[in-house]
């Protein structure tokens, strides 16, 4: 419980309706959350504009209401806060609310199109093995320390951000590694937050049904480092051409990661195979349990990230070198009669050829590549044919199937990836609608020694049909499959 003035301490008011020294229980922004002694805070969203129900939330007896639009009548004994921006008042409020928590923890966060989860998810276990307390912010889950918090976003918004982060002041943490997304930004989701440091992994084609435009996508990311303070630091992918444009504006201290240029931290990768990666970091060769070469920036990224946070460099890297990946991503199983099944998170362009760039440069010329790949529903649908056809490109046999169709026609979305299939690769491809089925197809089609890919749900443990979520579990699934068909 908090007064009204102290949680608008960090907020420019336009104007305010009523008493400031009213006790408020939580902050809400969806009125459906509202009760006795609630702050309502209307925001404008991508559906529906939170003004529309300041009404219900009165209704349901809130103590105040901010909004940028005040309500024709304003209602005795509520107080009404008039704000120019309520996403950005929503985050500071929550963050005065639950006493500033993010000044209290080193707090990183990573952003990207590809890299966040295993970025993060490396961080926090290289700074648990060094013996300190740390949360973690991703989309596979929250964690504080090794108590898992389930995760709804890959960011949590304002409110839950801040509780998330309390706890993880309570519980003792001393850092915390997050994921920061693209939607997250324009959403103001951390808004009043304050970072120790913030990473930019790559920018690539993805997210343009919610960002309209490549330019606005940028914007999106550019943003979290126009906001890092002047006592963080921002590290780049120097390597990605976008790199330098992220920190133009930052008033962070501006640090460089790369492979293919000579920056502060460097790495050069020595050998990549299936047992893992063979790297030069800063001069130091070590072998890492890491595959891919995308995996060798992940590293990189990190290993700079605990240097800037005046950790000592050999001891990083020994204990990187120690790590495996994030539930998910590049995770694999091997059959009795030694076909690879890999399951893999890819689901950008991007990503689906950065996976199979690295399984064509890891396999030996007999084995068969065999890729499954979907598209998910209700999301930006430019990518189906561009992921069809690297899959065909870089695969000897593609599986197309169903991702999470959500609420669109799973055939429709199948349609739009067929476009991308290219005459000649018509024979190299089937289409199965049943995700279960064409894992089951991909196992009979495989020899021994051959390689599959199961791409694009990673970790996820459900998929989502017009609003249902079904239990599915890629990994699971092709155990099962490799077993039934005695492979
Ligand atoms: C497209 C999108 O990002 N939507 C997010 C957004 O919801 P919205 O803007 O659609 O909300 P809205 O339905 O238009 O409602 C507007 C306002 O009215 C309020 N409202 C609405 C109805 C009502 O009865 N009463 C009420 O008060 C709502 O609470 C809201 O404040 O704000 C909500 C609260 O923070 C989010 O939960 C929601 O995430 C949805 C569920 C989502 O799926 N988001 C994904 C796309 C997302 O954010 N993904 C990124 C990662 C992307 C990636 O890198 O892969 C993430 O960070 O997770
Ligand atoms: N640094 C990287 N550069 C390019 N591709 C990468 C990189 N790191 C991971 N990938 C690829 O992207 C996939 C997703 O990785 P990861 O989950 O770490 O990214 P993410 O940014 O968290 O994505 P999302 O928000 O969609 O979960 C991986 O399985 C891998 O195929």
């Amino acid at each position: 419980m908090q007064l009204l003035q102290d949680i608008l301490q960090n907020v420019s008011a336009v104007s305010t309706h009523g008493p400031l020294d009213v006790q408020v229980q939580s902050i809400a922004f969806d009125s459906r959350q509202v009760q006795e002694g609630v702050l309502f805070v209307a925001v404008r969203g991508v559906q529906a504009d939170g003004h529309a129900f300041i009404q219900k939330a009165v209704e349901a007896n809130a103590v105040a209401v901010v909004c940028e639009e005040l309500p024709k009548e304003l209602q005795p004994g509520i107080t009404f806060v008039q704000v120019r921006d309520s996403g950005e008042a929503l985050g500071r409020m929550a963050s005065a609310f639950y006493g500033h928590p993010s000044t209290k923890l080193q707090l990183v966060g990573v952003t990207g199109t590809n890299g966040k989860t295993t970025s993060v998810t490396l961080l926090h276990k290289l700074f648990r093995e060094l013996g300190y307390h740390v949360g973690l912010i991703s989309t596979v889950q929250n964690q504080i320390d090794e108590e898992i918090i389930p995760a709804t976003h890959t960011t949590p918004d304002a409110v839950k951000l801040n509780e998330l982060l309390a706890q993880m002041v309570k519980a003792g943490c001393t850092h915390c590694f997050m994921e920061v997304s693209s939607h997250a930004m324009v959403q103001q989701r951390v808004a009043g937050i304050t970072f120790a440091g913030g990473v930019f992994t790559n920018i690539t084609h993805d997210h343009l049904d919610y960002h309209g435009s490549f330019e606005d996508y940028i914007k999106a990311k550019k943003s979290f480092f126009d906001m890092l303070p002047k006592t963080a630091f921002a590290l780049v992918n120097a390597d990605d051409k976008r790199g330098p444009v992220m920190v133009q504006n930052t008033k962070a201290s501006a640090h460089f990661y790369a492979l293919r240029k000579a920056e502060e931290f460097k790495a050069r990768i020595i050998d990549n195979t299936i047992q893992g990666l063979h790297l030069e970091v800063d001069g130091q060769e070590i072998w890492c349990k890491l595959i891919g070469a995308f995996n060798a920036y992940n590293l990189l990224g990190a290993y700079g990230v605990a240097v800037l946070l005046g950790e000592d460099p050999m001891e990083a890297l020994t204990v990187l070198s120690s790590l495996n990946s994030a539930a998910g991503r590049f995770d694999y199983i091997v059959s009795e009669s030694q076909i690879t099944g890999i399951v893999d998170y890819a689901h950008t362009p991007d990503a689906l050829e950065n996976v199979l760039n690295t399984i064509q440069e890891i396999r030996n010329p007999n084995q068969k590549v065999i890729t499954l790949v979907g598209c998910g529903g209700n999301r930006d649908a430019t990518k189906r044919p561009i992921m069809a056809d690297i899959a065909c490109r870089l695969s000897d046999r593609v599986i197309l199937t169903s991702d999470n169709p959500r609420f669109e026609e799973p055939q429709a979305i199948l349609d739009d990836m067929q476009k991308g299939v290219k005459p000649l690769d018509f024979k190299k491809t089937l289409s199965v609608l049943d995700r279960k089925e064409a894992i089951k197809t991909a196992c009979m089609l495989a020899e021994p020694d051959d390689i599959i890919l199961i791409a694009g749900k990673g970790h996820e443990t459900y998929q989502e049909i017009k609003g249902v979520k079904y239990d599915f579990d890629d990994k699971k699934v092709l155990r099962e499959m490799f077993v039934q068909l005695g492979k």
